[in-house]
């Protein structure tokens, strides 16, 4: 009974802007691959991991976290998709069956707390096959009609059943195999790709958990994001 983890970090980061994968850029003197790397490692609970790299940077990716001496468990870096879809299959193709949970989690989210962590893979341990973290919403959200400056609203949802969700995402290896063999013709583009690995079983048919999340994962998109990741960091957010 092993669980691996596949930390998606192939994506560009167009929204952040910066000149070099959104995975590589500093929070506080180290790449957002390498804190994600290090608390899902220290959380105690994770026993291998698979990393996603960008296009021609697999061996900066590897050589950043050969060289780090909290990452003590064995780590395979594959090439990621064009989707972050594709990305998270071509990591699932590089695992060992003998991982019986996969954690799914993405470098864009670098300072998830342990207990996060080792709460997901309780869920799936305890026997739940998809295991999500999630929060409440916290803004009254709209349904619209999209398109144009002044978009029609459609419908207001009951919010108090409504969860933003996080990663790490918590499987069943099986389970998630299943779901990404099925969805396999949607990762070719972002378009119909799911945006996360828990739709995937959902559109399966099977059951997926949420368990509470925590506002320290936070994913980072855009600069405001990093400096907000900042102060967490030095714990003034
Ligand atoms: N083809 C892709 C796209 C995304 N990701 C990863 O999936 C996570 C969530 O994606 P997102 O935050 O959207 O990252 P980017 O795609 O890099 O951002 P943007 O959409 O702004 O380019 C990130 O850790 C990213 O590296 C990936 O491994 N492969
Ligand atoms: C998987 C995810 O982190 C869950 O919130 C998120 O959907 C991925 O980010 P993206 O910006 O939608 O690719």
């Amino acid at each position: 009974m092993t669980t691996l983890a596949i930390l998606t970090a192939a994506g560009s980061g167009a929204r952040l802007g910066r000149d070099l994968p959104k995975a590589l850029v500093d929070l506080g003197g180290s790449p957002l691959v390498l804190h994600a790397a290090r608390r899902l490692v220290g959380s105690g609970v994770v026993d291998a991991l698979i990393v996603t790299a960008p296009d021609g940077l697999r061996d900066v990716v590897s050589d950043l976290l050969a060289a780090d001496d909290r990452i003590t468990v064995p780590v395979t870096v594959v090439g990621g998709g064009p989707t972050r879809q594709a990305s998270v299959a071509a990591g699932l193709e590089a695992a060992h069956a003998r991982h019986d949970v996969v954690l799914v989690h993405d470098a864009a989210r670098p300072l998830i707390p342990a207990d996060l962590v080792q709460r997901v893979v309780k869920a799936v341990r305890a026997g739940h096959g998809a295991v999500v973290p999630g929060l409440p919403v916290t803004d009254t959200v709209k349904q619209v009609t999209p398109g144009g400056d002044v978009e029609p609203v459609v419908a207001t949802p009951d919010r108090s059943v409504l969860r933003a969700v996080q990663t790490p995402q918590g499987f069943a290896r099986e389970l998630l195999v299943r779901a990404h063999e099925a969805g396999r013709e949607r990762a070719v583009s972002e378009d119909l790709a799911a945006t996360d690995d828990a739709g995937l079983v959902e559109a399966l048919g099977e059951p997926v958990h949420i368990v509470p999340g925590d506002a320290a994962a936070a994913k980072i998109t855009t600069e405001r994001d990093l400096r907000l990741a900042e102060l967490e960091l030095e714990g003034r957010a």
